[in-house]
């Protein structure tokens, strides 16, 4: 009897279960662990307590991003500048000290491969195709983008991990976004998984590992399915991914900690029995329009808040749901904004390029490309450029992007997650507008009072120039 259909999610499940239970749960096999400093010093404390070793150190890796300040490292005799904050001083130390005690793989914060997690897993070939992949960030889903299963974890999952190289799982459900045609000029992966995340809401898909299929997808390169599947989570989602293919075999071949050989070949063959079977059925599905992506910008604090560059700012009272309605009140209060007003009209003073979703080589071209031989505007106060990691850097700077970022009026950061969040010194003034390429858009994200618009890397070079939100394709 022919087995039953399955999809990429149910096929890659089935390849990790080690034990199911009565209850419905599994354990699962975990392939590739992920580590950085915010959420493992417990994890550690917690494995020294108990007289534990790290089960597999050599499928974990372990990298500081969130806290490290993005401005020079080393001082001029090449020592290491102390970190001021001291909580962040401290999780960096816990992480160094950490890494070589338990035997992990360790990039250290000056390293050329050091970066956002994110961008380092399968900028190293860590991240692979039908793997396992976890980390202690809910942005875990990128990892979706080369073919994995990846998802965010929590701090005593991230002891669990270590220690047995397993978790205790309920399978999620199986719900699939399809998108028919391809996007248009001047329209990026970015502005697609905003309008998708607004078709599905930020809770749409809750218990649910998307799959993103479709033509729009097979013509992506791997960074644009990096960016999609980063932002699955504010769709509500487990993890998301994309099937792997030629694109993603030839982005990973040859990278440092890619499988070589024989060992290669073998791999690509399983990776190539990955893809969804056709009649395979899904739990969900929704189905999208290219067509009907324009750019896209987000108007209030959930990421779920977007409007096309061409439109207004809602009317609260246009939501049928009262509890969205104060929702949307609340937000346009907190963003300094009025319904009907054109997003074409909001001023910004400040632009952020960077993060896990927009920082990798390919969206730091699409913002130079906007910005080369122009300035930003005089009314924006501050820009910075954060690169996802030292080897993205390097590549920009073989490439002159970092000339025409600093021509431009923008600041060239040190690799980490900077203005995404204000867990360092990178942080938005209160009160005050970002363009920001990041993913989250919530109260105070990029510091207390900071009001954030999510947008794509060109976009958000385009609002650096005129110094509002601008649609990009006016400026191309
Ligand atoms: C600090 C970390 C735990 C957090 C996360 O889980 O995602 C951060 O990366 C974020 O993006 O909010
Ligand atoms: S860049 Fe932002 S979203 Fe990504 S891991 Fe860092 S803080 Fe989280």
């Amino acid at each position: 009897m022919a087995s039953k259909p399955r999809t990429l999610y149910e096929k890659i499940w089935d390849a990790h279960v080690v034990e199911t239970r009565d209850d419905g749960t599994s354990l699962i096999f975990i392939d590739r662990h992920l580590v950085h400093e915010v959420t493992s010093p417990q994890a550690f404390e917690a494995l020294r307590l108990a007289g534990r070793k790290v089960r597999r150190p050599d499928l974990t890796l372990a990298v500081p991003d969130h806290n490290l300040p993005t401005t020079p490292r080393l001082d001029a005799d090449g020592k290491r500048i102390p970190i001021a904050d001291p909580q962040s001083a401290a999780q960096l130390a816990a992480l160094e000290a950490n890494a070589p005690a338990f035997g992990i793989r360790y990039i250290d914060a000056s390293a050329a491969q050091q970066g956002i997690v994110h961008v380092v897993g399968p900028e190293q070939g860590f991240s692979l195709p039908g793997a396992t992949i976890v980390c202690g960030d809910s942005h875990t889903a990128a990892h979706g983008g080369v073919g994995a299963l990846a998802f965010g974890i929590g701090t005593s999952e991230v002891e669990h991990v270590l220690a047995t190289q397993t978790l205790l799982l309920k399978q999620s459900r199986t719900m699939e976004v399809v998108v028919n045609g391809l996007l248009g000029p001047g329209i990026t992966s970015k502005d697609l998984i905003l309008h998708i995340i607004g078709v599905v809401g930020t809770a749409g898909g809750t218990g649910h590992v998307i799959e993103y299929r479709g033509q729009v997808f097979e013509t992506m390169s791997v960074e644009g399915r990096l960016t999609v599947c980063n932002m699955s989570i504010e769709a509500g989602a487990r993890a998301g991914l994309i099937a792997p293919d030629d694109t993603t075999f030839a982005y990973l071949k040859g990278r440092p900690l890619a499988p070589t050989g024989d060992d290669w070949d073998a791999a690509v063959n399983w990776w190539r029995s990955l893809a969804t079977d056709p009649g395979a059925q899904f739990d969900k599905s929704v189905t999208i329009d290219a067509a009907d992506v324009e750019p896209t910008v987000t108007w209030g604090t959930s990421p779920e808040d977007v409007v096309p560059v061409g439109g207004v700012v809602p009317d609260p009272a246009s939501f049928a749901d009262p509890s969205k309605q104060a929702a949307a009140q609340k937000s346009l209060d907190y963003m300094g904004l009025t319904a009907g007003q054109a997003m074409c009209d909001v001023a910004v003073e400040n632009i952020f390029i960077g993060s896990c979703t927009n920082s990798r080589i390919e969206d730091l071209r699409a913002a130079a490309e906007i910005l080369r031989g122009r300035h930003k505007a005089d009314t924006i106060k501050w820009a910075i450029v954060v690169p996802g990691s030292g080897l993205v850097k390097m590549q920009a700077e073989e490439e002159g992007l970092d000339r025409i970022f600093t021509d431009a009026g923008f600041e060239w950061r040190e690799p980490g997650c900077s203005a995404c969040l204000g867990m360092n010194p990178d942080k938005v003034p209160p009160g005050e507008r970002c363009a920001s390429t990041s993913n989250r858009n919530f109260v105070g994200r990029q510091g207390p009072g900071a009001r954030t618009h999510l947008m794509s890397p060109a976009m958000a070079a385009a609002a650096a120039i005129t110094g509002r939100i601008a649609d990009v394709r006016d400026l191309a």
